[in-house]
């Protein structure tokens, strides 16, 4: 690369989204030590409703924290945005694509107690803090006799939180912790089969202008071909259900199709419990889905394999078995459950 310019770097404020941030950009100096990388901090509407303390499941919308980003990379004012790619919608604004997924870090979610237990040894009635309905819903199932509450803020927040007792313990996930350096924090980590991560959990997501071939350049030594197989798997899932939730039939072979901005306000997945978790074995795929009814009443999970350069493939039949096994129903029942409640932003 020959550019001398300033490349610009888009990020939330929070301490993790700067961690994260940090760690890319210390990856692109080390591969291109004759650039200058600039980090530009934004605000987001989810940053925002998090001062305001209303509950997230609550607030709905896509795109909560990354939409101010994409504005400014589809304005020039940046030109790459780093994110939390379970926070980026499956379906991104025209203009703009994944430029690369660097290596996950772990996509498990991890329980914290003051005194070190698992889930199995938590005292009945325990008031555990969650900050999504896909945990509550599956750890309903595993532990009905738990009080699961919403919990809000950054991860320091929360720790704040249990620290003085205002829960019992905490689910988060597993990789905010290990980026901040908090690992021993963990009393335990839930299986994928106990609690299943939500689609892109524990990867970042890089975005940036849908064509802008020199910065696609720049992030190629970041980018990890088998964590982006398996995010691919579980986006497409992800984009399946979405379409279906938004009354869109199914678009073979393009997870990118929607239209921003058009979205019905109800739609999206804050309110319906999705999960998805892929990992490669050898050259093979393995994708396992999940859609829940936020009381955790009911789960439907379905489970695939498929050749690792077919991701996107193997995530929409198995969002298909979802689909066909009670899924289809459950999404609709679950959409008016939202409306009801007047969840809206
Ligand atoms: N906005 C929630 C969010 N987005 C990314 C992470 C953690 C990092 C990750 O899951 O990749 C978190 C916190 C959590 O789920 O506990």
């Amino acid at each position: 690369m020959s550019v001398l310019r300033t490349i610009r770097v888009a990020t939330r404020g929070s301490r993790l989204a700067l961690a994260q941030t940090e760690w890319v950009v210390a990856r692109l100096r080390e591969a291109h030590p004759g650039l200058d990388f600039q980090v530009v901090t934004l605000r987001t509407a989810g940053d925002r409703t998090q001062r305001a303390g209303i509950p997230l499941s609550r607030v709905g919308g896509k795109g909560l924290f990354t939409r101010e980003l994409e504005e400014a990379l589809l304005d020039g004012r940046v030109d790459l945005a780093v994110h939390s790619l379970k926070d980026l919608p499956s379906d991104l604004p025209s203009g703009l694509t994944l430029g690369c997924v660097p290596p996950r870090e772990d996509p498990r979610d991890a329980l914290l107690s003051p005194d070190g237990r698992g889930l199995r040894d938590l005292a009945p009635g325990t008031r555990v803090g969650t900050s999504s309905l896909r945990r509550t819903a599956q750890l309903r199932r595993l532990r009905p006799d738990l009080e699961l509450a919403p919990v809000r803020g950054n991860v320091d927040t929360r720790l704040r939180k249990l620290a003085t007792g205002q829960y019992g313990a905490l689910v988060m996930a597993a990789a905010g912790l290990h980026r901040l350096g908090l690992r021993d924090r963990i009393s335990a980590y839930l299986a994928p089969e106990e609690c299943l991560p939500a689609a892109g959990q524990g990867a970042l997501g890089i975005e940036v202008r849908d064509g802008d071939e020199a910065i696609l350049a720049l992030l190629r030594p970041l980018h990890d071909p088998v964590t982006a197989a398996a995010v691919r798997a579980e986006r497409a899932f992800l984009a399946r259900l979405t379409e279906e939730l938004e009354g869109r039939g199914p678009v073979p072979g393009d997870p990118a199709a929607g239209v921003p901005g058009q979205a019905p306000p109800l739609s999206g997945t804050c309110q319906v419990p999705v999960a998805a978790h892929a990992a490669l074995d050898g050259d093979r795929l393995h994708l396992h889905g999940l859609v829940a009814l936020p009381d955790g009443s009911r789960v439907v999970k379905a489970a695939g394999d498929g050749p690792a350069d077919a991701p996107e493939q193997l995530g929409r039949a198995v969002a298909e078995t979802v689909l066909r096994t009670g899924g289809r129903q459950m999404l609709r029942q679950a959409h008016g459950l939202a409306g009801e409640e007047g969840e809206s932003p």
